[in-house]
């Protein structure tokens, strides 16, 4: 469980709080999306949460934070090791540099951890074929595309099986294929009982996968409730943050009379197709058709 209580942070150079009076629990087994525009505070959050912020940057922070009952200010990166996996934006900057293959680059932290090679050839597997890096096994991390490489630095956190996974915009490099085997692959891990927490600016996939979404702005948290309450928020560009095409087409039918007044505006193409399909059909039967 992630469990913040009016937490605040602030950067030695920081003219103001990059994090302020955050209050967040993330129970196991949940998938949190949070989103924000430009300097919101997302890589900051991502930060305190993996044990970074402010142990490598620096700060001073009030309140508190804390990741499986540990006190995170208390806690260095290295002891968060097999509790808290971390993938950030750049897949390049996350490899070892000291393996050949993509197995060897999935085995490496579970070497580091002296994990018996029997289960360390399990698990290395098991994460291969969730990631659908199984054919490129013996490949050179080196020499495989920019989304295979996320896709190995997803695994090489997966394979610690962390109790909690944070991902800073972690398919901003990927194509649609490949973000589609990330998010399915955060969804088996939810069910596994691993609490996700993804930041991200780009909603589509977290509206349809997230059981929850938080708006960050300007440090502070703007909204934080189940996706389509959040992203259907009329204040959400305020924050910074673009809606859906859906729910903006929805907005605009609805000004219109085109959407049925009692419908929840839409945040995933099926809800879209749904609401279109009916006001169309109520029309046709208004009109008489
Ligand atoms: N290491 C640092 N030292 C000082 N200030 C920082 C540092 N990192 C971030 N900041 C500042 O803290 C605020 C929050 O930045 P942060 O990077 O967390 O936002 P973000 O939502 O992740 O933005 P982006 O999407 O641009 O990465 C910004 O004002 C930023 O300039």
């Amino acid at each position: 469980m992630i469990e913040f209580r009016n937490f605040s942070l602030t950067y030695p150079t920081g003219s103001r709080p990059a994090l302020q009076n955050i209050d967040l629990v993330v129970p196991r087994g949940q998938f949190c999306a949070v989103a924000g525009a430009d300097g919101a505070g997302k890589t900051t959050l991502a930060g305190v949460v993996s044990g970074v912020v402010p142990q490598m940057t620096g700060g001073e922070t009030t309140g508190s934070a804390r990741v499986g009952g540990r006190l995170l200010a208390e806690t260095q990166p290295s002891e968060l090791v097999g509790e808290v996996g971390l993938v950030m934006q750049n897949p390049f900057n996350q490899l070892s540099g000291a393996r050949f293959s993509l197995r060897e680059e999935l085995a490496f932290g579970l070497e580091n951890l002296g994990v018996e090679r029997a289960e360390m050839i399990r698990r290395v597997d098991r994460v291969m074929a969730d990631l659908r890096l199984t054919a490129l096994a013996d490949h050179s991390p080196y020499e495989i595309s920019g989304g295979q490489q996320q896709l190995l630095a997803i695994g090489s956190a997966l394979v610690m099986r962390p109790a909690v996974m944070v991902l800073d915009e972690p398919t901003s490099q990927l194509d649609a294929v490949a973000t589609g085997v990330v998010f399915e692959a955060l969804e088996t891990l939810r069910a596994q009982g691993v609490t996700v927490i993804l930041f991200e600016h780009r909603l589509e996939r977290p509206a349809r996968y997230a059981d929850r979404v938080v708006i960050l702005n300007e440090g502070r948290i703007a909204a934080d409730g189940p996706p389509t309450d959040v992203l259907t928020d009329p204040r959400l560009a305020e924050w910074g943050v673009a809606p859906l095409r859906y729910t903006t087409a929805a907005r605009r039918a609805a000004g219109r009379g085109l959407w049925e007044s009692d419908r929840p505006l839409p945040v995933t193409l099926e809800a879209a197709a749904e609401g279109f399909t009916a006001s169309l059909k109520s029309t046709r039967t208004a009109g008489g058709m």
